[in-house]
């Protein structure tokens, strides 16, 4: 009963419901990849479940309670944190005080160094002089911080190189490994299906079954083509 489930959760955004009727079960840690096309509405699930935007009906419960009616920020303290799309650094803020707004402390900043090793050299640099990369760690590092039950990752990779976000994905694996339960959506599916530990795809505002994700790489091969070249 530690999980986060969503039951039934439809999410209406402008003249309609881009999210209908969505069952899924995110366990500790445990990888569970949200593949499907752009439009699909993975962003507005996400969104839903951490409170950006409310959802139309269903429910959304975190170790078998209720937090659909809670606020965004009752949902953070509960432990559900959200890694939106963008880079969701404070570019004028040092890597240090970047990790301090969640680590707080300096025993936990230290933890989270260990952790998060490549960061420890560039501490005390302004964020903004950061490569892309380097700034999507700080982003981990510092959601690592806040110590989530669950973390909701939405499009780590935008305006990343492959290359580049494949040196996220082990940081992504520790972070379950320590007992997070991460919800990952990825424009290079390929890349989130090879460290996730299920997947379902979302087309349409609607999911299928959670299934294991080399079996999403057999089937949905065309949909993931159209996925991963952004058609
Ligand atoms: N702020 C908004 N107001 C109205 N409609 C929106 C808004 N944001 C998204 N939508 C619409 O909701 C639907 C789902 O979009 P969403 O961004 O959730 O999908 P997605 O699967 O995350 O796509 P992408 O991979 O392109 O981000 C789309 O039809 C989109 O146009």
């Amino acid at each position: 009963m530690s999980e986060l489930q969503l039951h039934d959760v439809t999410v209406n955004r402008g003249a309609g419901p881009v999210v209908s009727n969505v069952d899924l079960v995110v366990r500790p840690g445990e990888i569970l990849a949200l593949v499907g096309p752009n439009g699909a509405g993975k962003s507005s699930l996400l969104e839903s479940v951490s409170g950006v935007i409310p959802h139309a009906s269903g429910d959304i419960r975190l170790g078998g309670a209720s937090i659909a009616k809670r606020t965004r920020v009752q949902r953070s303290r509960a432990g559900i944190a959200h890694i939106e799309q963008g880079r969701a650094i404070f570019p004028s803020l040092t890597v240090r005080e970047n990790i301090m707004l969640t680590a707080k402390t300096e025993p936990a900043l230290t933890e989270v160094l260990a952790a998060f090793p490549e960061l420890e050299k560039r501490i005390d640099a302004q964020s903004v002089l950061l490569s892309g990369g380097e700034q999507q760690m700080v982003v981990l590092a510092r959601a690592f911080a806040a110590k989530p039950r669950f973390l909701l990752i939405d499009e780590m990779s935008l305006g990343l190189a492959p290359v580049v976000f494949m040196r996220l994905l082990p940081l992504i694996q520790q972070i379950a490994a320590s007992g997070v339960g991460v919800l990952l959506v990825e424009q290079f599916t390929h890349l989130a299906l090879g460290i996730a530990d299920e997947a379902m795809v979302l087309a349409s505002g609607r999911v299928g079954h959670a299934q294991a994700p080399a079996s999403v790489l057999a089937d949905d091969a065309d949909l993931l083509r159209a996925a991963y070249l952004g058609g």
